[in-house]
């Protein structure tokens, strides 16, 4: 697949405390509505409660349903209304299973319709927070947009490399990566967002958010890097930003043919 030109708006809220959930919803949505002409809109990790709110996650969880879930039908009509596609960043899910949690991105289509989702596979916390409340998510998801193929991850995701090579497998071209990110590993977040881009020789679009949420201040630093691992726009800024970029698809194809290092995988 190769699609011309992608216009990518990368939406970098405010997650704050004293903010309701009801109200950062509302706000969201009205943002999103905005970038109508954008080809695809990302949203961050756990937006909607915190990525590090973590006493919270049970009390908010809901489900990924439109029909369902509050954010999933706030995003839907978003969506539609702005007649994008959506990377809704991700929720809280109530599972299938008694008290099982995911960390799931939900990602919709202009007509609203919930396109894909994906479930964290690697949970943060060393046994404890997310990795204590969470359960993992274990299939690699990737998304038939119509321009490009779409591959997701999730912040910690963006960790292991494994995860994105198994995208590359099924076909991205562009790697989607919301994230809850903290300031204090804000040049991790950079090198690997990079990393990822010239290995697999894709776009990222790295989404991270703003703001401080149960005490953990965040990175922002939200960027778009090429295959050639250019940084073709990246804020500074740790204020909610709107950050956009065109990427030229057929870069993808051109990196991969003039220097044909994937052809070489041994592993
Ligand atoms: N929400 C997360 O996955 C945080 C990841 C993180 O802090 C790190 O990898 O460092």
């Amino acid at each position: 697949m190769d699609g011309g030109t992608v216009r990518a708006s990368i939406l970098q809220i405010q997650v704050d405390p004293d903010e309701s959930v009801e109200s950062r919803r509302e706000r969201v949505a009205s943002l999103v509505r905005a970038q109508a002409g954008a080809d695809v809109v990302v949203l961050p990790e756990l937006w909607p409660v915190g990525a590090f709110a973590h006493d919270r996650f049970a009390a908010e969880a809901e489900e990924a349903d439109p029909a369902k879930g509050p954010t999933a039908l706030a995003m839907s009509a978003a969506a539609r209304d702005a007649g994008v596609w959506l990377h809704a960043g991700s929720v809280v899910e109530k599972g299938e299973e008694a008290g099982a949690l995911y960390n799931t991105s939900l990602v919709f289509s202009p007509s609203g319709e919930l396109a894909a989702t994906y479930r964290k596979i690697h949970r943060f916390g060393f046994d404890q927070g997310e990795a204590a409340l969470m359960t993992a998510g274990t299939t690699p998801v990737t998304v038939a947009h119509p321009q490009a193929t779409l591959g997701l991850a999730t912040c910690y995701d963006l960790r292991f490399p494994e995860l994105f090579r198994a995208l590359v497998d099924a076909g991205a071209q562009v790697l989607v990566v919301p994230a809850g990110w903290p300031a204090k590993r804000a040049d991790h977040w950079s090198l690997f967002a990079r990393t990822r881009a010239v290995e697999n020789q894709c776009f990222v679009v790295a989404c991270g958010t703003a703001g401080t949420h149960a005490g953990v201040a965040q990175a922002g630093r939200s960027a778009v890097i090429d295959p050639w691992g250019e940084v073709l726009a990246e804020t500074d800024s740790t204020e909610e930003t709107v950050l956009t970029a065109d990427l030229d698809l057929t870069q993808v194809e051109k990196v991969r043919e003039s220097f044909p290092v994937l052809k070489d995988r041994v592993l």
